[in-house]
């Protein structure tokens, strides 16, 4: 059976456990045939981001059209877009061409783990007004949802169901956001969709090991849903959601027993994409 084919539109993370390395990785992981457009540079380890830059907006446009033009993507994750100029052509190419990326998983990025800057804050119109309703879901940590509903981060539970809320009524078709961010032993990632509020709720894996979580689960959700051959109108399935959640949490686990020595990088080290397979 020919692959399934997934794009990532995302920011390069030389360390590899975020942005377009984690997505190509999971995508791999996961069986899916991944293609990348790059749209941003960062300059990054597991220490901190400590430059970042963006793509030229029409290199951007031209990698992602090569893909589209080529290749029959089944799905597609938007990560990091940089700045207004690069947001602003991905979304006048999905307002061209919406047919050609298949589904899309919109992962809001703006911060990362280390508290730097991912997206400029004259983007966050564009991603908010351009681009949020043309997701199939979008996939925000608490300080994003912030961000975009112009509000202070959810403290709890019901401001985060609120907030999943007040996401959709800004025109998201689903939304998942993400409790990566809750103090405490249990996180909870609130699903907010057509058929109501659905909340995942997992013990705290205790680990320094979460670069990347979000990048993982939004492209594992991409994979999944490509590989379930999800529609663009009747949107990514609850499947697909619990299997990605599924997959990193394993990988969480697993990279949560690396011991120290063997941990790739000094800081917040990555999710172990293989889940424990094939490693020397
Ligand atoms: N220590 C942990 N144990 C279990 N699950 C976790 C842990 N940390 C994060 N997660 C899960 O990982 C996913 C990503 O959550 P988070 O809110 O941290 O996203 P993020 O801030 O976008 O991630 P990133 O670190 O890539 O920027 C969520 O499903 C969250 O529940
Ligand atoms: C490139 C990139 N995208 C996303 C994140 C968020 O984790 C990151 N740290 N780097």
């Amino acid at each position: 059976m020919n692959p399934k084919i997934a794009l990532t539109i995302a920011g390069s993370d030389p360390s590899g456990g975020a942005g377009i390395q984690a997505d190509l990785k999971t995508f791999t992981a996961l069986g899916v045939y991944g293609t990348a457009a790059i749209a941003g540079l960062t300059v990054q380890n597991t220490q901190g981001v400590r430059a970042a830059a963006p793509v030229d907006p029409a290199l951007v446009r031209d990698q992602i059209a090569a893909v589209l033009d080529d290749l029959p993507v089944a799905a597609t994750k938007l990560g990091m877009l940089s700045n207004a100029a690069v947001a602003g052509v991905v979304a006048d190419l999905l307002e061209e061409r919406r047919a050609d990326f298949g589904v899309v998983v919109l992962d809001p990025v703006m911060v990362a783990t280390s508290g730097d800057r991912l997206l400029q804050d004259e983007a966050v119109e564009t991603v908010r007004d351009r681009l949020l309703p043309l997701a199939d879901l979008i996939t925000p940590n608490i300080p994003e949802a912030a961000v975009l509903l112009g509000s202070t981060p959810a403290g709890h539970l019901d401001e985060s169901t609120a907030q999943a809320l007040a996401l959709r009524g800004l025109g998201a078709r689903a939304v998942l956001l993400k409790g990566g961010h809750q103090s405490g032993e249990e996180l909870t990632d609130v699903l907010a969709d057509a058929e109501g509020v659905t909340l995942f709720t997992d013990g705290r894996i205790d680990t320094r090991n979460t670069h990347g979580t979000g990048c993982t689960l939004s492209s594992a959700i991409a994979a999944f849903s490509a590989l379930h051959g999800d529609t663009i109108g009747s949107g990514i399935s609850r499947e697909a959601i619990g299997q990605a959640r599924g997959y990193l949490l394993r990988a969480i686990a697993s990279g949560a027993a690396w011991t120290l020595s063997r941990s790739p990088g000094t800081g917040h080290g990555p999710v172990d994409h293989l889940v424990g397979k094939a490693r020397p």
